[in-house]
């Protein structure tokens, strides 16, 4: 299976980076292509088997499988000259949340997925979101599910859950790392702890939660539980977290929710 990749910025240069680490894929099944060169040149230069392609049409003559990795306003720039060369043997595999399966479906002529990434995928860790066009073949649907096996957790979406699920698996690295920036500048606040000392003891704790989450030691009822020793500090951290949680996430869901609709509204085919 040879794959493409168009658009290396952020998301497109992780999944090339994971693929070929990863060993999911070999370099030279790779062929990559950005508008402006020098972000892909960037990755043929760590990578010296992959190719990247002078033109979208080099792109979809050399692969089977192409990842679409532009924003959805860049996707009538990228599809109305791809679709030139896209056949029903090619499957296009976009990894926008804002852009549904049926829309993509309805302006290519080619098999279509959608394949939500996560930034941690770059650990070969974290979620990727999976869901699949109408004419898609078994085939290509179970070579995804296995490629994003060696690089994630693929799990399947309905297209009523993408922005919640996108929100959590997605966007939850950045939402996450605001919230511990938080925490750090305020545990120097109120104790004086250095910044680089409170830094580091967060991330040291955020990966021992992680592996015990990823060990399925505790599940994170049990962790508040054994935690929360009765009549210690825990229960008071809580109880003032609690006073102030409030709307704060229902207001965050809700932001999301509202910019994507928008979006939905202004991408053009
Ligand atoms: N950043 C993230 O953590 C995640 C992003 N996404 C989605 O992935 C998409 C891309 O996001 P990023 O990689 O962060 O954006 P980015 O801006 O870093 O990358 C987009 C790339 O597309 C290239 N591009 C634009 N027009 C092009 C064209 N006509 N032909 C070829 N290349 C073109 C740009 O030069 C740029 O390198 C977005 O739609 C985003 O919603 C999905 C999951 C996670
Ligand atoms: O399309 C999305 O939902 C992702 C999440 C992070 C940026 N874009």
């Amino acid at each position: 299976m040879r794959y493409g990749i168009i658009g290396t910025g952020n998301m497109g240069s992780m999944l090339t980076t994971s693929f070929i680490t990863s060993k999911a894929v070999s370099a030279r099944d790779l062929v990559i292509y950005n508008r402006s060169a020098e972000k892909a040149l960037k990755l043929k230069k760590i990578y010296k088997n992959l190719t990247v392609a002078s033109s979208l049409e080099e792109v979809t003559n050399n692969s089977d499988v192409i990842f679409l990795c532009v924003k959805p306003h860049h996707f009538k720039d990228v599809l109305d000259p791809l679709n030139h060369n896209l056949n029903d043997s090619h499957c296009l595999v976009s990894i926008t949340s804002p852009v549904s399966v049926n829309e993509l479906e309805n302006h290519t002529p080619c098999q279509v997925a959608r394949i939500v990434p996560s930034i941690t995928n770059r650990a070969l860790s974290g979620v990727s979101l999976f869901t699949f066009g109408e004419r898609i073949t078994e085939g290509n649907k179970q070579n995804l599910r296995t490629l994003f096996k060696t690089i994630s957790h693929p799990v399947e979406i309905e297209e009523e859950y993408i922005r919640a699920s996108s929100d959590i698996v997605s966007c939850g690295p950045a939402f996450v790392s605001f919230l511990l920036k938080n925490w750090i500048e305020s545990a120097h606040k109120v104790s004086g702890i250095p910044q680089e000392k409170a830094t580091e003891l967060t991330e040291e704790m955020m990966i021992g939660l992680g592996t015990l989450l990823s060990k399925k030691i505790f599940s994170l009822d049990e962790l508040m539980e054994k935690v929360t020793v009765k009549g210690g500090v825990t229960g008071e951290g809580l109880k003032a977290l609690e006073s102030h949680v409030g709307p704060l996430f229902e207001e965050m869901f809700t932001a999301t929710q509202r910019k994507h609709l928008e979006d939905k509204k202004t991408i053009k085919f």
